[in-house]
């Protein structure tokens, strides 16, 4: 019925202050913000034109063009992956050439190859392009520079001569991303100006001089690392969307248990499902909180930047190439666990679950493609490791493995299943984990003579150690939270039975990684299983109200499923009546194809 909370009773059960648990979940920043920012990212991209112009352009060239571009006078497309090559970016192929006669520039695609391909809104709305291309003087390659190139007219939108522009086609199913203009883009020998070459971190003079960047030369690839710890944040709210939608109708949802004619078992309150569902519920929050420490940590970079402090860059990278990797992999494969958690009805477009997964999971492609990304953690974890033995004490997220000695002499002294509560027992065994994986990969990496050899032929372990990296970091970041003053009935303990949740869950999945290096007994690991189905029942009478404090309208969630008011079936019937399909009885082409077969004749028992 209308009005009615068909949830009132589970919300009833919360035993937190569930205003509180909003104000936490919001946290620095306000979801809606940047998740709508997403959203219209998904139509337009001005979200890495911009970014890249602060990081890579010079003050008069920021001054010439963000005005531009801030108030979409121009509209940019952030245009680095082409056909042959998108995560190697030293491996592109479009050349600028200098050519000093006219103080210019020569964009030019040689191969099939170098055709840009994949920028978002190059293929229809951009009118200029942050072109990254390979920057030539007198023949000698100086690598991959940023190179501002007008694509269309701001008359007529027409392209300009030597441009070639499309857009490449329909992605993935019928989903949003199907708004995104991602082109295709060949110069064919187009002219700019010598000062549109973004010219902070290295310049080339009048005279063709290149003067090269006096500072490390992966600040240009500042703007993926700026996006990669956006993409954190962003993986939370996809994946806390679709956790509100599968958790609310899976209090909705009854089925089998009815007996003398009581009501049919709510699907929430099967044990498979509390173990599917609660686990997904934990990790939204534990992104949430390490994007929170990310954002921060990201923030404190820029500074020292600033300041020319390098200290924290390679550590910076790899946090956001680690847990970019590690959240939208957990946000994507979580969205679709809650669309099975929702059985034939979350396959419905009115669920809004198959929309928000074709959406979503690009995201483990785009900003650097997972393992590639956590092939870029393992080679910072390697280094770290090689420098032990010249006294270099690791900071930060690696501190850890300046106790790995220590660590490798570890074992847990778990002896109860609520011992797994205490946060340090959880955060010692996943400091041992993860120090003896890649202790362990250090070791055998140091057996082959060429160690990029022993890279390629370990780094599917090593992908593992750097998993195992990330996800300490996650977890410890989830502990710190807890440590800060948090107020409200209740908030702070059910934040813990989350955080414990989320923890033994990943040593459940992981618990291969714990027993083979020797961190804990299987004895352990079965009483680490048990803590998790206390934790389950624990979870169950806060589960709506904890997803309530993401504060999603019905309209932000787009899901019938996922209605505050738990209404369901009257507006899934509802909704089915919308289509198309059923404004007529007999459907379009019934009487041309199908009627004549339903008229045939039968032929002795055969049609
Ligand atoms: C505001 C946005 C809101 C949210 C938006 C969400 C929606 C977004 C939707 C769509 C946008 C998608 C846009 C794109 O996809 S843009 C294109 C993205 N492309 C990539 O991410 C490419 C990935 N590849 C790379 O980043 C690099 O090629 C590489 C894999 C890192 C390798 O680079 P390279 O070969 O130069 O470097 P090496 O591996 O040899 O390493 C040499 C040393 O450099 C260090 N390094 C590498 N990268 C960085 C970095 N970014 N920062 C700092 N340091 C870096 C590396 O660690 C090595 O260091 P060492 O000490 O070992 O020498
Ligand atoms: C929706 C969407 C939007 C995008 N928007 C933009 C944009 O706006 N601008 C832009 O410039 N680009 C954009 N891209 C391109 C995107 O950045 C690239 O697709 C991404 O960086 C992955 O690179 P790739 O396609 O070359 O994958 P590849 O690297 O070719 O990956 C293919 C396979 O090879 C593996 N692989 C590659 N290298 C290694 C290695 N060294 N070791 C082990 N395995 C390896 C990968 O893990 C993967 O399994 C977008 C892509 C998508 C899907």
């Amino acid at each position: 019925m209308e009005g009615v909370d068909h949830l009132a009773h589970e919300r009833n059960k919360a035993q937190f202050d569930v205003a509180v648990m909003k104000a936490v979940w919001a946290g620095s920043r306000d979801a809606y913000e940047l998740f709508h920012r997403f959203s219209r990212l998904v139509a337009n991209d001005p979200e890495m034109f911009i970014p890249a112009i602060k990081a890579q352009a010079t003050e008069e060239q920021q001054k010439q063009w963000l005005p531009l571009a801030n108030k979409m006078k121009i509209i940019g497309s952030y245009t680095q992956t082409e056909l042959g090559h998108g995560s190697n970016v030293r491996g592109l192929e479009t050349t600028a050439t200098f050519d000093p006669k006219t103080d210019e520039f020569v964009l030019n695609s040689p191969t099939l190859t170098a055709t840009k391909w994949w920028p978002g809104g190059l293929g229809k709305i951009a009118t200029h392009a942050l072109a990254h291309a390979r920057l030539i003087i007198d023949d000698k390659d100086y690598g991959v520079h940023g190179f501002l190139v007008q694509l269309r007219s701001l008359d007529d939108h027409l392209t300009l001569p030597g441009i070639t522009i499309g857009d490449i086609g329909m992605k993935y199913g019928s989903g949003a991303y199907n708004t995104m203009d991602n082109g295709s883009l060949i110069f064919d020998h187009v002219r700019i100006p010598r000062n549109q070459m973004l010219m902070r971190l290295s310049q080339v003079t009048r005279e063709g001089k290149y003067v090269p960047s006096n500072v490390p030369r992966q600040l240009s690839y500042g703007t993926m690392v700026y996006v990669r710890q956006k993409i954190v944040f962003d993986a939370s709210i996809a994946l806390s969307r679709a956790v509100c939608i599968s958790t609310r109708y899976s209090a909705v949802r009854r089925q089998f248990g009815s007996h003398n004619g009581s009501p049919e078992t709510q699907v929430i309150d099967y044990k498979t499902q509390q173990a599917r569902l609660f686990p997904l519920l934990a990790s939204a929050y534990a992104i949430r909180f390490v994007s929170e420490w990310l954002n921060s940590f990201y923030k404190d970079l820029l500074q020292r930047l600033e300041a020319k402090d390098f200290s924290t860059l390679p550590e910076a990278h790899a946090c956001t190439a680690g847990l970019k990797s590690i959240t939208t992999s957990v946000a994507a494969d979580g969205i679709e666990e809650c669309r099975k958690l929702c059985g034939g009805h979350g396959y419905l477009t009115s669920s809004g679950l198959p929309e928000l997964s074709a959406v979503y999971i690009p995201a483990c492609t785009y900003e650097g493609d997972n393992v590639v990304m956590l092939l870029q953690v393992a080679r910072y974890l390697m280094k770290t490791i090689s420098q032990l033995k010249s006294g270099n004490k690791p900071v930060g997220t690696t501190a850890y493995l300046g106790r790995a000695e220590q660590l490798m002499q570890y074992h847990s002294d778990v002896l109860r299943a609520e011992d797994w509560l205490k946060p340090n027992v959880v955060v010692e065994a996943f400091e041992a984990r993860a120090a003896r994986m890649s202790m362990a990969c250090a070791q055998n990496l140091s057996k082959f003579n060429n160690p990029e050899d022993g890279f390629q032929e370990l780094s599917a372990d090593l992908v593992e150690a750097a998993t195992a990296h990330c996800q300490l970091i996650i977890v410890s970041k989830f502990i710190e939270k807890l440590q800060q003053d948090i107020p409200g009935k209740g908030v702070k303990e059910q934040l813990g039975v989350l955080r414990s949740i989320y923890a033994l869950f990943l040593l459940h999945k992981h618990i291969g990684d714990f027993l083979s290096t020797d961190c804990i007994t299987p004895k352990q690991g079965y009483l680490a299983n048990e803590q998790l189905r206390s934790l389950y029942s624990q979870v169950r009478p806060n589960a709506i109200a904890l997803v309530d404090a993401f504060n999603y309208t019905d309209h932000f969630l787009s899901s019938v499923l996922g209605r505050y008011d738990g209404n369901v079936y009257p507006k899934l019937y509802e909704e089915a009546w919308k289509d198309p399909l059923n404004d007529t009885s007999i459907p379009d082409g019934f009487h041309e194809y199908v009627q004549p077969m339903l008229k045939q004749p039968l032929h002795h028992g055969r049609l």
